[in-house]
């Protein structure tokens, strides 16, 4: 009975919801800036999603991959943008945000705790924010420190939903493995979004499903 499982895969999207990440994707998406403080951050007056996983993740390609737009993470990948919270528009009617990738081993303690006060007012403190994406590397599953991730989208009570990266790096035979623990895991998170969607930006598998997810969000 796997759709009796507890966070099935997400399914292909239907026509519909096709069609209205075709046109929602196809206006085109630009870097807009990075932000420091949240005194920087653009007028809430939109859709807004954000992305969040661990450094190497995927995160910059998965949102090149959704966007058609071979470089445009690029800009928040260079040295001195990495601690900033990056927006990206998409048409004119949503906000990609990408925030700084966690978990990164040598960063100094006042950085890590800097950029820890940024996200934790960023997540509690924005109205238009729908859905936050957290990124899971597909060949290591749900570490502890998505797990704190998902522990603060908690209680700033933002819905969040798990998309597994570098799909085609993992054999079939091992996927039951990682998906009963993230299944496990994401069970002691009330904000966790019932749904998983498998990715991986080099085969493309997953991509249209993440985007008609954004594009469907109410
Ligand atoms: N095989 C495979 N490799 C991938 C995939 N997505 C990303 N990669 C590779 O993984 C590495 C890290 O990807 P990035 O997109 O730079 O990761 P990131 O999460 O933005 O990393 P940070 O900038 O450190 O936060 C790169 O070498 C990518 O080419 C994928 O779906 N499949």
């Amino acid at each position: 009975m796997t759709n009796a499982l507890p966070f099935p895969l997400a399914e292909a999207p239907d026509r519909d919801a096709q069609e209205a990440a075709t046109r929602l994707f196809r206006q085109g998406a630009d870097f807009l800036k990075g932000v420091v403080a949240m005194s920087g951050l653009p007028p809430a007056d939109r859709m807004e999603v954000c992305f969040a996983g661990r450094s190497n993740v995927g995160k910059s390609t998965l949102i090149n991959a959704l966007t058609g737009r071979r470089a445009l993470a690029r800009a928040s990948n260079t040295p001195g943008r990495t601690q900033e919270i990056n927006f990206f528009t998409l048409a004119d009617s949503h906000y990609l945000v990408d925030l700084p990738g966690y978990g990164f081993a040598k960063a100094p303690v006042a950085v890590v705790e800097k950029w820890q006060r940024l996200l934790k007012a960023y997540l509690q403190g924005r109205q238009s924010l729908r859905r936050a994406f957290v990124l899971v590397d597909a060949r290591h599953g749900i570490k502890p420190v998505d797990e704190e991730i998902m522990a603060l989208l908690d209680t700033a009570a933002v819905p969040f939903q798990t998309v597994l990266t570098k799909a085609d790096k993992i054999k079939a035979a091992d996927e039951p493995k990682l998906l009963a623990q993230v299944r496990g895991k994401l069970a002691k998170h009330p904000a966790a979004f019932p749904e998983l969607i498998l990715t991986s930006s080099e085969t493309g598998a997953g991509i249209d499903t993440l985007r008609a997810t954004i594009a469907t969000l109410v």
